[in-house]
């Protein structure tokens, strides 16, 4: 049993902070709202971003004040939009045991940087790799908060560590691989976000399974050539974290990216798909930086490419499907 601080409660925030309570963890949330932490400290209920949860555990409590959060941590989670994460992060340097371990569950890469999580959290809080760990599979929030059965993936530089934070969050209903392939569980789940709104935008646009098929297999090729090019294990995009978050976000409505993807389809502006989104939908400041990131590597990045169009000159569905395609016959 370890004491647990989940900084950010939104919709994975609450419902991985329920899975560590489950686990038998003391697990605090630390969240900027008042009204989460009022709700969550005082009623169980996170109205505002897991509305679904009638009653959270009674061993998870809340509070906004960020020194009282991590002050008894043995494990910080952080959870915050990925493009906040190094504003927000900044507040807690200096703040966290220097015994604690940290672990995001965030699936971006920063806009402005073209920076992983992996880098934002350890340059941020100026943490060693060996105390840094991502977590990264399919993982649905509002499924595992119903307490589906389901499984990630904990990767850190250091197994032993991994397998704390793995056995932190098993329950009987969610399971954690561990790896040490920190770079490869950031590049798939930032990247099949991406995926995911090109195959939300498809399945929006009225296409079927062949045209999803096609936008989810060629975008794992994708995000395989790009995740090798920064140093990932290419055995990851394989597993969980790769194919089976694919699986998992390319196919639900649940996912924020493929709604927002299948809003676009559906003829919504971004900024008209942005109003009605709950909750944030990281593919969409992530592609950017995907088609930089694979200028940078020399790596072609078609579907990204295309994504970006949408997302910034506002190409249609058939456009950007048209354009996922170089000229000629290629090999697969
Ligand atoms: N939902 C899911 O199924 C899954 C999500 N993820 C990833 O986990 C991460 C968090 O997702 P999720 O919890 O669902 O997102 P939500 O959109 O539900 O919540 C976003 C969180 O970020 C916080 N936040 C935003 N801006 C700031 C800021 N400036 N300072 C502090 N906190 C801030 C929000 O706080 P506030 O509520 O106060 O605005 C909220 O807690 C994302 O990277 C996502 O890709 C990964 C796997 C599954
Ligand atoms: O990452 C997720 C599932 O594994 C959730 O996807 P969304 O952020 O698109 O909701």
């Amino acid at each position: 049993m370890a004491n647990v601080t989940v900084l950010g409660a939104g919709a994975w925030g609450t419902a991985f902070g329920q899975v560590l309570a489950d686990a038998g963890n003391n697990v605090t949330m630390w969240a900027i709202e008042p009204e989460i932490v009022e709700g969550i400290r005082d009623h169980h209920h996170n109205g505002v971003r897991l509305p679904s949860v009638e009653t959270l555990p009674s061993n998870m409590t809340a509070t906004g004040d960020r020194a009282e959060a991590v002050a008894n941590a043995d494990i910080v989670i952080v959870a915050i939009a990925a493009q906040f994460a190094r504003v927000a992060l900044t507040e807690f340097k200096g703040l966290i045991p220097e015994t604690a371990l940290v672990a995001s569950l965030m699936k971006g890469i920063e806009r402005t940087t073209g920076k992983r999580m992996d880098e934002v959290v350890m340059e941020t809080l100026d943490l060693p790799a060996e105390r840094f760990a991502a977590i990264s599979g399919p993982n649905l929030s509002k499924q595992i908060a119903d307490r589906e059965p389901a499984a990630t993936v904990v990767g850190c530089a250091n197994i032993d560590n991994a397998r704390t934070i793995a056995t932190a969050c098993t329950t009987d209903y969610f399971r954690a691989f561990v790896t040490r392939d920190v770079i490869g569980l950031e590049m798939c789940g930032s990247l099949k976000n991406v995926v995911a709104l090109a195959v939300g935008m498809a399945r929006g646009a009225g296409y079927g399974e062949n045209t999803a098929a096609m936008i989810e297999t060629r975008g794992l090729a994708e995000l395989t050539a790009l995740g090798e090019a920064a140093g990932a294990d290419p055995k990851t995009f394989a597993g969980l974290a790769g194919v089976g978050d694919l699986i998992a976000t390319c196919g639900s409505p649940l996912s924020r990216n493929y709604t927002f993807g299948s809003n676009l389809g559906k003829g919504l502006s971004v900024e008209e798909a942005t109003k009605v989104s709950n909750g944030v939908a990281e593919g969409v400041p992530t592609t950017d930086a995907v088609v930089a990131l694979g200028k940078q590597y020399g790596v072609p990045t078609p579907l990204a490419t295309a994504m970006s169009h949408v997302l910034d000159d506002g190409i249609s569905c058939a456009q950007m499907l048209s354009e996922l395609f170089g000229e000629g016959i290629t090999e697969e």
